[in-house]
């Protein structure tokens, strides 16, 4: 069953999203810097330095022009030409070490975010999952990330940077004359109304880029994974096609992005050079009336370019910080989803018996399609129930509400009549054992995948698992035996293989309720017979739940439950319900006929 297809929404088809949060966004994510105070410190420390350090050499320009070339004392200018070269050397010390810290300060702070997201991830109802791909939850984790990251890492030193640079380049231009700074300061509004108007877009445009990285993310993940079936229907041309609509889509907004950004250098430009040529010809005038001295001029000239470029600088840094916030908005808004276990405060449950009962429950997916109705029935401690019916009956999300993964909507699920809702949910699914057809193995040694149904199993009860669950034999027979290394998702063993290592997790986790979904066609019927002997051996004692294809295996049943369409239709023991000749019998006789013909 492929949830994951079902109810998610293309990117294009959604409504445009724009950061709609950039200062609470900015704020959270200074929270996570302001972790590593100490650093931090020592970066504005640093940046400080380094800006005073490069405001100090216009001035000692203006000073060198003045009092030492034009009185022509070179005594004088050797002199002050070795001090302005201490003072840069010792000014790229400092924003060398600057640098150093903000990398790792940067580094750790998106380490924080990273595992924040991932333990977010861990905490999320399944319903989360179902309605969006993994690619794109992957994009999340990773792009947007990132790009937080590299915002980080330039941002925070240049903003301050820019701060002290204009402040500083402003104070000393106002001592050095203030008519000129009044000439200068007629590119600020100039300057205000350009960064405005291009920020607007890019904005918009950089949040729409991720997202539709996001969605491109999701399609090479679906189709890599499902790369059989697209050989097979030989899909190749059309998910090749679909991918380039992607991408293209994912290429004109980030052109739209990249040149709205890209806008903003050159205009700013503009407005600087317009604001050097208007001070250089009052300057010139000034001196000619004899106002004013040329190096004070010189000086000016290169302080209104210190002036205007943090201007520019933060304008560009509007632009990267507005990419990061759109990422960071991503990130911020799986964080503030309610997770799974939040304001629940279930009751441990202990010593079970394992009496399940279904009381009148209704379920749905979505409001507007009900998926069961009015499902009772009970299951003595120890017993089995068999799930039969039609695909799509409803057999699946019987048992998806046993464990929690999906809540009801209306009646109640008892387990020794105590109401699952009041159930601390770890607590619940500790009771229950699953074995699914899609047999979930992890990239690690067979040990360690068995390990998973009891962290702290010895080595014996592994093996001990194993052999119950008929998986020591195969388990033996491969070079490594246990510690045999399992590539992704258990590619290099069979389908039954793998389905016998997860009985064998959950012989070891020994749960008290079951719910197994039995294999299909996929194994051949000696690796069945296995698989079935193993079922059988972890099924003693415990109430188990059956979802049953073949009708042979459950003839045994406690009791067995017809489903049709999100009803219960039929239950009692196989004997009974052949008797009643409804559509259980229907369906054993046409599963009878097919093995008899
Ligand atoms: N996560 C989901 N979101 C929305 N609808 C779902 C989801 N899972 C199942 N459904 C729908 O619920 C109905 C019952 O599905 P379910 O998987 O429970 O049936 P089933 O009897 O187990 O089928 P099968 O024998 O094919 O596995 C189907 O119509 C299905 O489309």
């Amino acid at each position: 069953m492929s949830n994951q297809m079902r109810s998610r929404v293309p990117v294009h088809q959604m409504p445009k999203v724009r950061a709609k949060h950039t200062g609470p966004t900015i704020k959270r994510l200074w929270n996570y810097l302001n972790k590593q105070r100490a650093a931090l410190l020592m970066v504005y420390i640093f940046t400080v330095l380094s800006s005073l350090t490069a405001l100090l050499g216009p001035y000692l320009v203006g000073v060198t022009i003045d009092n030492y070339i034009i009185p022509r004392d070179y005594m004088g200018l050797i002199q002050i030409c070795l001090i302005m070269l201490a003072i840069h050397l010792f000014g790229s010390v400092v924003t060398w070490v600057q640098a150093y810290i903000m990398t790792a300060l940067s580094q750790n702070t998106v380490l924080h975010l990273r595992k924040d997201l991932f333990s977010k991830y861990q905490k999320l109802p399944i319903s989360f999952f179902d309605k969006r791909s993994t690619g794109e939850l992957m994009s999340r984790a990773t792009n947007d990330i990132e790009n937080v990251s590299s915002t980080l890492n330039q941002s925070v030193t240049q903003l301050l940077n820019s701060i002290v640079t204009l402040i500083g380049s402003l104070v000393i231009m106002i001592i050095l004359d203030i008519p000129l700074t009044l000439v200068a300061l007629i590119s600020i509004p100039l300057a205000l109304v350009v960064t405005r108007n291009i920020a607007k877009y890019t904005k918009r445009y950089f949040k729409e880029q991720q997202q539709h990285l996001g969605d491109l993310n999701g399609m090479i993940e679906e189709t890599i994974s499902g790369q059989k079936v697209v050989k097979l229907y030989r899909q190749e041309e059309k998910e090749t096609l679909r991918f380039r609509e992607i991408s293209e889509r994912l290429n004109q907004v980030g052109i739209k992005a990249q040149m709205m950004s890209g806008m903003m250098g050159p205009f700013m430009n503009v407005v600087n050079n317009l604001s050097f040529a208007l001070i250089a010809a009052v300057g010139g005038w000034l001196v000619f009336q004899g106002q004013t001295q040329v190096g004070v001029v010189v000086s000016f000239l290169s302080y209104s370019r210190q002036f205007g470029r943090p201007i520019s600088e933060l304008a560009n840094q509007y632009n990267l910080i507005q990419s990061a916030v759109a990422g960071a908005e991503r990130v911020f808004e799986i964080m503030d989803m309610k997770t799974e276990h939040e304001g629940e405060h279930g009751k441990p449950i202990t010593n079970i018996q394992g009496a399940v009962r279904f009381d009148d429950v209704s379920f749905h997916y979505h409001p507007d399609k009900l998926i069961l109705q009015n499902i009772s029935f009970t299951a003595h401690p120890g017993e089995k129930v068999a799930l039969v019916g039609p695909t799509g009956a409803g057999k699946t999300s019987v048992v998806n509400l046993l464990t929690r993964f999906y809540d009801i909507v209306d009646g109640a699920i008892t387990i020794d009549d105590v109401d699952i809702r009041q159930i601390d949910k770890d607590h619940l699914r500790r009771l229950m054992g699953m074995v699914l057809q899609d047999a979930h193995v992890f990239s690690g040694t067979i040990r360690e995948n068995i390990r998973f149904g009891k962290l702290d199993a010895t080595d014996e009860e592994i093996e001990q698992a194993a052999v119950l669950a008929n998986a020591d034999t195969f388990i033996k027979r491969l070079p490594q035996g246990y510690d045999t290394m399992l590539s992704t998702e258990g590619s290099n063993l069979s389908h039954g293989q793998r389905q016998l290592l997860t009985i064998a997790r959950a012989i070891l986790a020994d749960p008290d309720i079951l719910i197994l979904d039995e294999a299909t066609s996929s194994v051949d019927t000696r690796t069945e017979m296995h698989i079935q002997e193993a079922m059988k051996v972890l099924m003693q004692g415990r109430t188990s739940f059956v979802i049953a294809h073949r009708l042979s295996t459950i003839q045994d049943a406690d009791t067995i439950l017809y489903l049709e369409q999100g009803r219960l239709v039929e239950q009692g023991t196989h004997e009974e319900l052949l008797a009643a000749k409804g559509p259980y019998y229907e369906l054993y006789q046409s599963q009878f006929q097919r093995v008899v013909s």
